[in-house]
């Protein structure tokens, strides 16, 4: 049997279990007990239960711990009981040993969860309840001692313990976080009484229990947040605003005066540079790791690929972004759920899951984008101007099943311009211009508080700085928190990159196979091209293996330039939320080096075939080879251009200025190659060394000169030169001779840097150092792109 022993700090309750030792102390400085008052020591003195029995004893503080008015003597224990009045300076400590007690029985286990929960809620009886049975478990299963009933929750997620007098908290899987105080539990540790545990938006901590947070504060709270950009713009000026859970508002204010920027900073994608953002009461900035997982984000371009199915767009999603334990039965589930609860279902005799996402119209295209955020039930939902395409029949059905959600608890905050959209939202936030909040409240008191005839005329009022500034701004408050520069938030790893590299691939892939027209047309390309060559070139020449180089380069950047550019949108939100950078990159190169590989197969048959069957009359020898090293340096070189064209669309925003700077990037590889003319500046020759057509020009020549050189050596049929000093010389055999592509043509006629690195490996390590710039260089503009 065990006793519960209560302390009384002024309003605050806290329980002692059995053999628990407390520290008390100054306000941070890390004691059990915090006392607010400079007069405290910072190690003041301990209180603890042995077995029962109250001691205090004081720890040598300067101005004394007092029992009865009395002060007691240091480093001495000191029994109390339930009569003693006990002081530390000025906080009047009252002990209180309650009657009831708690035995180990198996029969206080209540079986269902709620009602468990329930009891957890009581303010002083979980710590008792730890003790006495040694440790909690908390996790989604019933059969856990605190059941939170949530998907981003483990089945045994997290266990608190109790062990030699003091409280433990340790995290039982490593996929789904526990934090302790915002920070990440790694290992056992040690829990205060202060400390707050958060899992998913549950709060526990010794003193007040378990709390749904969503339940306890409103769903979004600015604190005098304001935005300035990095050319000093100011993109918002100081702001409160509290929006309750459940909530349906929009988000309004003429064109410019800072919709978006709003919206980035209370979801995180771009944070506010001073204020603070509490997601469910927590600091948004502190927890983004928590809260990223339960909040859903639709910016302006949908975030799905149009050549995918609505079911497979919504699988990847499930893929991507539940926890890697989600079998795929739930993962049907949830796609059955969201796809029911955004009315995407009504068309009883086509099923929009088998329907490519490219053929459904704007309205639906746009559910499908809320339905991949809905996947991870998030609480509250942020939609970036979601009606702006629709037209005002779907609007309606659009905003219906979101008025839906909001029934269900998720709170929504939409940006819109149509006034008709008014009608359905609960409250209405409207943004003046220059980021000046004018109007927090419910939508039908805006026209009056504007005192206007129609929501046209309070974009006219609050398009005018001067009566925003004279008659409208609500200014924060006060500004609690000021920052100095953006907070960088923190990115968390995903569960498993080799998972994420897994379905990134398994996605591309699908995505480019479901695009039969651009597959077409890709694989045409190397037919035409290998075909021209062909039949351009009569005989076997340097000029040959120039347009094999620069073909190379042509298929790798043109296959990848769009690639990063085209889905910007998507990118953006999948990194907002737990995409990895260097996953995203080998996955498009993996995809698309199986294309060039498949092209270069294409295209060096056909010039083999070609040289091969039309030889020149007595070098019948004469003609491509080896083929498959022919093969695996083309497929070197449009490996490496891939990387190039990956560089130009993770650079540049918008796949207009990519395609722009497309042939400005060829045109050095076809100039610098040393085969259009002979190279003899320095600084020519140096700008060479960062081209693909140099080196794969000349490593096509190597590869050739030596094929020759090998099978005339075989055959016997060397040439030999007597040279001026009466030596003898090998200089290669009939066919080398004639063709003679690196000596000849590259460094005699062309390029005079060509002996340099005269081995074919050199060209090899060239390339792949140019590689590992240009890799780092998509790496850095990707990373660039996460705040802007
Ligand atoms: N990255 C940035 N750097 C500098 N200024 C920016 C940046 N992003 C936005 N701005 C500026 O901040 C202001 C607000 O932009 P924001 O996109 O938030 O407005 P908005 O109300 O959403 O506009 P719209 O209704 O046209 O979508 C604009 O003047 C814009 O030019």
């Amino acid at each position: 049997m065990q006793q519960e022993v209560y302390l009384k700090i002024g309003a605050k309750t806290i329980a002692l279990a059995e053999n628990q030792k407390l520290l008390i102390g100054r306000k941070k400085h890390g004691a059990d007990i915090e006392i607010d008052d400079p007069s405290v020591g910072r190690k003041h003195a301990t209180i603890e239960n042995k077995a029962g029995k109250i001691y205090i004893k004081d720890l040598e503080s300067l101005n004394g711990t007092y029992v009865n008015d009395k002060r007691i003597e240091s480093n001495k224990l000191i029994e109390v009981s339930l009569k003693d009045k006990i002081k530390v300076v000025s906080e009047s400590i009252e002990i209180t040993l309650k009657k009831n007690t708690l035995t180990k029985d198996k029969s206080e286990k209540i079986s269902k969860k709620d009602d468990k929960n329930v009891e957890l809620n009581d303010a002083t009886g979980l710590k008792q309840k730890i003790t006495s049975k040694g440790f909690f478990n908390i996790g989604r299963l019933s059969e856990n001692d605190i059941v939170l009933d949530d998907r981003v929750v483990s089945r045994k997620h997290a266990k608190i313990s109790f062990e030699n007098g003091n409280f433990w908290i340790e995290n039982l899987r490593l996929k789904n976080k526990t934090y302790l105080n915002g920070h990440e539990v790694k290992e056992k540790t040690r829990l205060r009484d202060t400390d707050v545990i958060t899992i998913s938006f549950y709060s526990i901590d010794l003193l007040n229990g378990l709390k749904d947070l969503r339940k306890e504060h409103s769903a979004i709270e600015a604190i005098g947040i304001q935005k300035k950009y990095p050319n000093n713009k100011i993109g918002l000026q100081s702001l409160s605003l509290n929006i309750p859970q459940a909530t349906f508002v929009a988000l309004m204010g003429p064109s410019g005066c800072g919709k978006s920027t709003l919206l980035k900073c209370l979801n995180g994608d771009n944070p506010a540079t001073s204020g603070e953002v509490l997601i469910h009461g927590l600091s948004l900035e502190k927890n983004f790791n928590l809260i990223k997982k339960k909040i859903g984000y639709v910016p302006q371009d949908d975030i799905i690929h149009k050549e995918l199915t609505v079911y497979k767009t919504l699988f990847y999603a499930g893929k991507l972004r539940l926890p890697d334990d989600t079998s795929d039965e739930e993962i049907n589930n949830r796609i059955n759920r969201v796809i029911s609860s955004l009315n995407l279902d009504q068309d009883k005799e086509k099923d929009i899951r088998g329907i490519k996402v490219g053929s459904l119209s704007g309205g639906q295209r746009k559910r499908i984008s809320i339905a991949v955020e809905l996947l991870t039930e998030p609480t509250i939902l942020f939609l970036d101007e979601p009606t702006s395409p629709l037209d005002p029949e779907t609007i309606e059905s659009f905003l219906t099943s979101l008025r839906e959600l909001t029934k269900e608890g998720t709170t929504i905050v939409m940006v819109t311009h149509k006034p008709e959209d008014l009608n359905y939202v609960d409250q209405v936030i409207f943004l003046g211009v220059q980021g000046h909040l004018t109007f927090t409240g419910p939508a039908n008191s805006l026209i009056s508080k504007f005192e206007v005839n129609n929501i046209v005329e309070v974009y006219t009022k609050t398009s005018d700085l001067e009566q925003v500034l004279k008659n409208y701004y609500i200014k924060s408050p006060e500004v609690l928190y000021q920052k100095e520069s953006i907070p960088e938030i923190k990115r968390e790893k995903p569960d498993s990159l080799i998972l994420q590299l897994y379905w990134l691939i398994s996605r591309y892939f699908k995505i480019k196979i479901n695009d039969r027209e651009n597959l077409i047309l890709l694989f045409a390309q190397p037919l035409i091209i290998g075909g021209l060559v062909s039949l351009v070139f009569n005989e076997l020449s340097i000029g040959v293996f120039f347009m094999i180089a620069i073909s190379a380069v042509w298929f790798g950047v043109s296959n990848a330039s769009k690639e990063i550019v085209g889905e910007l949108a998507v990118y953006r939100r999948e990194r907002m939320y737990n995409l990895n950078i260097n996953t995203y990159i080998i996955s498009k190169c993996v995809v698309l080096s199986m294309i060039a590989l498949i092209q270069t197969i294409i295209f060096i048959s056909i010039v083999y075939l070609n040289f091969k069957i039309n030889t020149v009359e007595g070098h019948s020898d004469t003609f491509l080879r080896p083929f498959w090293q022919s093969v695996g340096f083309m497929f070197y070189l449009s490996f490496s251009a891939t990387l190039m064209g990956l560089f130009l669309s993770s650079y540049f925003n918008t796949t207009e200025k990519v395609m722009t700077v497309v042939p400005i990037a060829l045109m050095p590889q076809i100039m610098l190659a040393g085969v259009m003319t002979r190279i003899d500046n320095t600084l020519v020759e140096l700008l060479s060394f960062t081209t693909l057509g140099r080196w794969g020009t000349e490593g096509f020549a190597r590869i050739q000169d030596k094929s020759y050189l090998d099978a005339e050596m075989e055959s016997k049929s060397i040439l030999l030169e007597v040279t001026q000093g009466n030596d003898i010389k090998l200089v290669g055999s009939k066919a080398m001779k004639r063709l003679d592509l690196y000596n000849e043509n590259l460094v005699e006629n062309g390029t005079l840097i060509g002996s340099v690195f005269d081995s074919f490996s050199a060209n090899l390590l060239m390339i792949a150092a140019l590689n590992l710039v240009v890799y780092l260089l998509i790496y850095y503009a990707l990373k660039r792109k996460d705040s802007i």
